[in-house]
């Protein structure tokens, strides 16, 4: 509720819109409250008494206030429309730049999955809640009072009718509403969990299928999309419910009110014309706690969406943003010290006490076993994720003192996995640097080895590239991902396994045009393959997150077991 009361502010700049929309409505109701006033004049004193042309007046008086009423109608729609899809495209716009700006850390605890239902199921929700309550909230109150107005002064023999009806329906609509409450916020979690299994299993439909697990991947689809199902159902049957129940208690009114209208005829103290306006508005008075029962839901429904948005919007970013002020130019001395990572707050240290520096210009290979913490070592340094303990520092100045931007502007990165958007491979190795000149961005080609293989398509460099780059081939992925971080020649290069899909021609090349084009640049490279690192100026050993040995090649050799046994086991040669 109190979510729900915040982003509200998002309606301020359309306020007009908001403030026309229900003034509209006013309006419609208005004529629509008349209409069994008018009619119950037409028959009292133009029918009963004859009076044709009094009949008539009071037709054409009955069509020209619906006509009003129409116009109201259509012109409330327009603008209340207007207003909530405006809220909504602003909202929307907030919550994707604040999850543009969050860490690795606050996406991992939101999930991929969450975070898209949020930015499309919950806003719209949230939208048509909105529009519901612009639209329909000013209509069920105002048609409900106002019939009940209306009776207590032309019916009043028969109010005590509705005395005791209107807060039976009251009392149902509430506990319904409550109820339902809580079964949506179940439904949004369903919803979450099924768009979760989609994500992945569209990412990963390759090896869905490679490895025949389609039947696995149904069956767990299946189990998320029934939990959905089950849910949607309770929620759905209880409001299903609510309307009969509400019907039921409407017509026990209807009732009472002939049978009560009856007798009061025959004393002759309300006339034919009353009873059938009563009935009328009997009818209103229902349709009006309906409406506004559903508007209630509506909202109630989105009380939950409105939580979750608010989470995203309030989120606390966890990297922040240095202070700045110091020279946007980073030369790329890189020191660890002393430091130690937990990817969670209590959990076990996947980096531990790590110490070590590296020059400008120089190589840092990194080799270890498989989740030995190279990757997360890398992924420290642009601040994707920020040390527990101890410091890293850039041109001696610590990190956490850059502004993320100049940091990150300095920093080339290859990831393990080649991510690609789609576009062309122009536009892909762009998105290194956007500004570069057509030289820098043959060079980088070159560099990566993008161009021996773009040479020969058509389209060249402007050859297209489909979702997730899956038009090319994983070496190509590589290749071009690599070009994107060349193009920058960036003061420090992260190369983290990034040429394992690429042909040992090419990964030479490469290795080449790094030590020859990036000269000036610290490049840190991991690897499986000691023959890929071997030339580094320092390499460094993790093990289980901490370091096992650390220098040259030849030192590596001579005083480190674990590494002398894996060059052997790569096919090298010890004297
Ligand atoms: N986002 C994450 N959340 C939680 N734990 C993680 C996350 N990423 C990695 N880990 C864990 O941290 C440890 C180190 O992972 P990391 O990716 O750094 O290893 P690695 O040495 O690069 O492995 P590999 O050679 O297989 O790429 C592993 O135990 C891994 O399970």
């Amino acid at each position: 509720m109190q979510s729900f009361k915040m982003l509200l502010s998002y309606l301020k700049p359309y306020w007009l819109f908001a403030i026309i929309g229900p003034l509209l409505m006013f309006v419609e109701v208005g004529m629509d409250l008349l209409q069994p006033t008018i009619m119950q004049h037409m028959i009292d004193d133009g029918i009963a008494n004859g009076d044709t042309n009094l009949t008539i007046n009071l037709g054409l008086l009955m069509l020209g206030t619906a006509i009003i009423g129409l116009i109201g109608g259509i012109g409330c729609s327009i603008y209340s429309t207007r207003a909530a899809v405006h809220f909504s495209t602003d909202l929307r716009k907030d919550v994707f730049r604040k999850i543009e700006g969050f860490s690795s850390k606050n996406v991992d605890a939101f999930g991929t999955g969450k975070l898209i239902t949020i930015v499309t199921n919950d806003i719209t929700l949230l939208q048509r809640a909105v529009m519901m309550t612009l639209k329909i909230f000013v209509r069920g109150p105002f048609l409900f009072i106002g019939s009940i107005v209306i009776v207590f002064f032309t019916a009043r023999e028969l109010f005590p009718i509705l005395a005791v009806a209107v807060p039976i329906l009251f009392v149902i609509i509430v506990y319904f509403t409550r109820k339902s409450g809580v079964l949506f916020k179940k439904v949004q979690e369903a919803i979450d969990r099924v768009n979760t299994r989609l994500q992945e299993n569209l990412a990963g439909m390759r090896v869905v299928k490679a490895f025949g697990r389609q039947s696995f991947e149904k069956g767990k689809f299946a189990g998320a999309n029934n939990e959905l199902t089950k849910v949607n159902i309770s929620a759905e049957q209880l409001l299903a419910l609510m309307m009969p129940i509400l019907l039921f208690v409407v017509n026990l009114g209807m009732v009472a009110a002939l049978w009560l209208g009856v007798v009061k005829v025959d004393e002759g103290s309300i006339s034919v014309g009353v009873i059938l306006a009563f009935i009328n508005y009997m009818t209103i008075i229902m349709n009006g706690l309906m409406s506004s029962s559903h508007v209630l839901m509506m909202i109630t429904r989105a009380f939950p969406s409105a939580d979750r948005i608010q989470e995203v919007l309030s989120a606390e970013i966890d990297i922040k943003d240095g202070a700045g002020g110091i020279t946007p130019k980073i030369n790329g001395d890189v020191t660890f010290q002393d430091v130690s990572y937990s990817y969670s707050k209590n959990g076990e240290y996947v980096l531990k006490n790590l110490t070590f520096s590296v020059k400008q210009g120089e190589t840092l290979g990194i080799i270890g076993s498989t989740g030995s913490g190279k990757s997360t070592l890398t992924k420290l340094i642009p601040r994707l994720y920020d040390a527990d303990q101890g410091r890293i520092l850039i041109d001696g100045i610590d990190i956490q003192d850059y502004r993320l931007q100049v940091l990150r502007a300095a920093i080339g990165v290859v990831t393990q996995r080649a991510l690609l958007f789609s576009g062309t491979i122009r536009s892909n190795m762009l998105d290194g640097k956007a500004d570069a000149l057509e030289q820098e961005l043959m060079e980088a080609a070159d560099s990566s080895r993008v161009s021996e293989f773009s040479l020969k398509l058509d389209e060249g460099l402007s050859h297209p590239v489909a979702q997730g780059g899956n038009n090319l081939s994983g070496g190509q992925k590589q290749r071009i991902s690599i070009g994107r971080a060349f193009v920058r020649k960036p003061a420090i290069l992260v190369l983290d396994d990034s040429t394992s899909a690429v042909d040992a021609l090419s990964e030479s090349a490469i290795n080449q045009a790094l030590s020859k084009n990036y000269e000036e640049s610290t490049k840190i490279i991991i690897s499986s393959k000691i023959s890929s690192i071997k030339q580094a100026d320092q390499i460094l050993v993790l093990e289980d997150g901490e370091i096992a040995g650390k220098g040259t090649h030849e030192e590596l050799i001579k005083l480190n077991a674990v590494y002398r046994d894996t060059f052997i086991a790569q096919g090298g040669t010890v004297k």
